[in-house]
């Protein structure tokens, strides 16, 4: 059997007396989108910073694939392909759409970032860039300077960053948020047709988007994970419902 691309065992983390983290245990299959949702202050961002390395955990353990990085600074869990969308991924304002992806996709391949040396000579590089540009629907924006994307393009931007680096497993922290509906309906579309080629962990609390996106989603309350499963496991279960949705909430 494959083994998870991210395991999180009895992983606590607390702030003076408060235990943001309470043992909280989930796999992350290979390949699959798991969201993780929660009310305000339920830990998900900090669960998120114990799985970057911004954050020390207090007891349990963190694996990616077969790998314990517990304890390991964040540059060493980037290597293992645990990237976060906006903190690998510095977005140049005066580099175009394509020059910025280029940067991403050429750091990952250890190529220096030589930003004198022609791009365009780089045919390995280009043809990553060109694919990338091609799932995250940027074509049309390719040769615009950063600067000036729209918010919802900009976050696109990062996200196409991200997967330039060939990400093994790829963690989106409210990929949505400040987003316009038409901007927010654009991100659902872009993160189905990321589904299945890579494996994301989303925090979002936009309800409609994770329960039509995700294969397996876990529910954080008090620093604890309450549940996981499919999107109908956790719809009709109990505890989530009580807890979260709130019991006439049709989720
Ligand atoms: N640096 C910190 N120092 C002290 N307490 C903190 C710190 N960061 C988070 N907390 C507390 O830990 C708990 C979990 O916070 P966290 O931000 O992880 O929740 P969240 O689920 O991401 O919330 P939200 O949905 O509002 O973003 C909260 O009670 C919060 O006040």
């Amino acid at each position: 059997m494959t083994a998870p691309s991210l395991t999180v065992d009895g992983l606590v983390r607390y702030f003076g007396g408060l235990k943001a983290t309470d043992e909280v245990t989930l796999q992350v299959r290979p390949g699959e989108l798991h969201a993780i949702i929660g009310p305000n202050g339920a830990g998900k961002t900090t669960l998120i910073n114990l799985l970057t390395g911004e954050l020390a955990s207090d007891g349990g353990r963190i694996l990616i694939g077969d790998v314990d990085v517990t304890g390991q600074p964040i540059q060493q869990r980037v290597q293992l392909g645990l990237l976060r969308s906006y903190q690998i991924t510095s977005v140049f304002d005066s580099f175009t759409v394509r020059e910025n992806i280029c940067l991403a996709a050429r750091r990952k391949r250890g190529v220096r970032m030589a930003v004198w040396k022609p791009l365009v000579r780089d045919s390995e590089t280009m043809e990553v860039v060109r694919r990338i540009m091609a799932e995250c629907q940027l074509q049309h924006v390719a040769d615009e300077a950063a600067a000036n994307l729209a918010y919802g393009q900009r976050r696109q931007l990062e996200i196409a960053m991200a997967l330039a680096a060939d990400p093994r497993l790829l963690l989106l922290d409210e990929p949505m948020a400040g987003m316009s509906a038409a901007e927010g309906a654009a991100a659902i579309e872009l993160l189905r047709s990321l589904k299945g080629q890579y494996t994301i962990v989303l925090v979002e609390h936009d309800m409609n988007a994770v329960f039509s996106l995700a294969d397996r989603i876990s529910v954080l309350v008090y620093g604890k994970v309450i549940a996981t499963g499919t999107a109908d496991e956790i719809r009709n279960h109990p505890d989530v419902r009580k807890a979260y949705l709130g019991d006439d909430e049709d989720a």
